[in-house]
């Protein structure tokens, strides 16, 4: 049994996996960190692995403290992965992203693959079906434009997430809708066409915490698996032993 721990850049997501079964999904705050995985090691007594991804603000020394109980992974640049990294600058590609790379050249063998990750920031990945993780893009996420929309003009309100009626907003609150949802779902369909146009035989995965949101409401048909990053960083840590 494995635990695995992505620390994003907003909060924490968690799986116990059994094989490559989930058996548990959570959700905290950075700050119930040590307390949330001593109740979950309570409670599935037979992980032998905690495994982690972290671009959030938490220290090393929160999930070392638990070596006592388990073996604890905290994944780094130096670690084997299963694809060749052309990013220009590869010490600086997020650790999240280089997961997200490794579940996709893991899980879809022999094919050019996008992941697009919906959480705080987007970002699209591409390897190549050479396994070349040629790079992407970093956008900001759907919370992100509300939260600066706001934050950096003196009369827009911060408003919560919701669908707009149409692509003319006819309100304050509508045109912001309308910018922010609408604005995010043509930038997604656009990469995504700007993909298609050059690559063939290549698939799309959609992960993050509004990939559900997203998934209904884009022209390209996709689906959601707002667990992917756990997932692979369940398979990239069978990989590493495999291969180290
Ligand atoms: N309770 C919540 N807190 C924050 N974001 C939420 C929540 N529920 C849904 N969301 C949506 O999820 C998005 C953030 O995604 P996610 O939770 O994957 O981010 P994260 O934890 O910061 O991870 P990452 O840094 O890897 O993107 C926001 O844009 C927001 O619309
Ligand atoms: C882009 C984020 C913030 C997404 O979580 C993270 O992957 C990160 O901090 N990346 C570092 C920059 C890069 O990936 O090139
Ligand atoms: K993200």
């Amino acid at each position: 049994m494995v635990l695995t721990v992505d620390v994003g850049n907003t909060r924490i997501k968690a799986a116990v996996f059994e094989g490559s079964n989930v058996l548990e999904n959570f959700i905290f705050e950075k700050k119930e960190l040590e307390e949330k995985i001593k109740k979950i090691l309570e409670k599935f007594q037979n992980c032998s692995d905690l495994i982690v991804s972290s671009v959030g603000s938490v220290e090393k020394q929160s999930f070392m403290n638990f070596e006592n109980q388990l073996n604890v992974h905290f994944f780094s640049h130096e670690d084997i992965f299963p694809f060749h990294n052309k990013y220009a600058t590869p010490k600086t590609l997020g650790i999240d992203r280089m997961i997200l790379a490794a579940g996709a050249t893991l899980k879809f063998p022999k094919q050019n693959r996008l992941v697009i990750d919906a959480g705080t920031c987007i970002t699209y990945d591409f390897i190549d079906e050479n396994d070349n993780y040629l790079g992407g893009a970093i956008s900001p996420g759907l919370r992100l434009r509300y939260e600066s929309l706001h934050n950096f003009t003196a009369r827009l309100p911060l408003l919560n997430l919701e669908a707009p009626n149409s692509y003319i907003g006819n309100s304050t609150a509508q045109a912001i809708h309308s910018g922010v949802v609408n604005g995010f779902i043509y930038e997604i369909d656009g990469f995504i066409d700007e993909y298609r146009a050059n690559f063939s035989n290549f698939i799309i995965i959609l992960t993050g915490g509004d990939a559900e949101f997203l998934a209904k409401r884009l022209k390209n048909t996709i689906f959601a698996n707002s667990n992917f990053l756990l997932e692979s960083l369940n398979q990239t840590f069978q990989y590493k032993i495999d291969n180290d």
